[in-house]
């Protein structure tokens, strides 16, 4: 109850001058989430694979009005490359406000086709370097009593067809930041964790994975990126986009799972 009444109090203000990390911001939602956190004017450590595409970003952030905006690039299937991106920030910042966690690996979208490796890989790059980073993260998040935000998927709360892999490591995000949750606020740790949970986005990558299987219609990226940036600032438990949408999935699950599944599957083209 309190959470679904806590008041819509953002202003863009709250950002200026916070030191916000960034994973996967080289496209997509990420890259939308560094634009409007450089219009907040915020410090922005921006990471990914793709230094060309990093580059351009972080240009474009300047542009905005970024406070100051810089990259690493690596890959988080490299299990050193998470730390490497913290120390960054600690010896370029001294600290850190937000950490948004939001990359993902490529995964296929399609029957699941046994290969263990692949769900191993995927493990390491959407799941353990989630849970990698905050590790190192969370000595300066305690001092700054800052934010984690954690992007999931309605696929990491009730599971569609073609995404068995991916869906795993959304459900162990689940589980996992659930439970961290839980520990702060016994321990008294004042770092909040924001789980998103995302219905479908226009992103290039999305959209090119699955407009041939799927009929409905994705929501805009940038609204998406503002909605993860403000329910971040105000320490929401959870953030649901879009919110009619993943809220009726949520509930549907709830009271009629069978009837849910039939949903999905329906919205599937055949
Ligand atoms: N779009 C959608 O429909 C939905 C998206 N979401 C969630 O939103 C988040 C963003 O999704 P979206 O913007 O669509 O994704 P994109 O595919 O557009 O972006 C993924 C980002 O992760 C980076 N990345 C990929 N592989 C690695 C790697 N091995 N190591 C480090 N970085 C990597 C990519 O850059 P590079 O290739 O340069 O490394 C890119 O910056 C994800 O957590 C996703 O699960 C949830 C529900 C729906
Ligand atoms: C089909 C899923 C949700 C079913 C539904 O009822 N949607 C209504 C709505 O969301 O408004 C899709 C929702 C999330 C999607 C997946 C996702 O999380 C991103 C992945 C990105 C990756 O590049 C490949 C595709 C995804 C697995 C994508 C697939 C479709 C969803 C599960």
């Amino acid at each position: 109850f309190y959470f679904y009444s806590a008041p819509e109090n953002f202003n863009e203000e709250m950002l200026r001058g916070k030191r916000v990390i960034v994973t996967g911001a080289s496209s997509g939602i990420g890259e939308q989430m560094a634009y409007h956190l450089a219009r907040m004017e915020a410090h922005l450590l921006l990471t990914a694979r793709t230094e060309a595409k990093l580059q351009k970003v972080v240009k474009r952030c300047l542009e905005l009005g970024a406070a100051s905006a810089r990259y690493v690039s690596g890959s988080m299937e490299d299990t050193t490359f998470p730390e490497v991106v913290v120390k960054e920030a600690e010896n370029t910042w001294g600290g850190l406000d937000v950490l948004i966690l939001n990359h993902i690996g490529y995964s296929y979208f399609n029957y699941f086709n046994g290969d263990v490796g692949h769900v191993r890989k995927l493990l390491e790059v959407n799941f353990l370097s989630y849970v990698a980073m905050t590790v190192s993260a969370l000595p300066m998040l305690k001092e700054s009593e800052g934010s984690i935000v954690v992007v999931s998927s309605v696929a990491g709360k009730t599971a569609a067809p073609f995404s068995a892999p991916y869906s795993a490591t959304k459900f162990a995000l689940d589980g996992f930041f659930s439970s961290l949750r839980h520990e702060f606020i016994i321990e008294k740790v004042n770092v909040s964790i924001t789980l998103c949970i995302l219905g479908y986005i226009d992103t290039e990558n999305a959209v090119r994975a699955v407009s041939h299987a799927i009929r409905d219609t994705p929501a805009p990226k940038e609204e998406c990126a503002l909605e993860i940036v403000k329910s971040g600032v105000l320490r929401r438990r959870e953030l649901h986009y879009p919110s009619r949408a993943v809220g009726s999935l949520l509930l549907l699950r709830d009271i009629a799972p069978d009837f849910l599944d039939s949903l999905i599957r329906s919205s599937y083209k055949q």
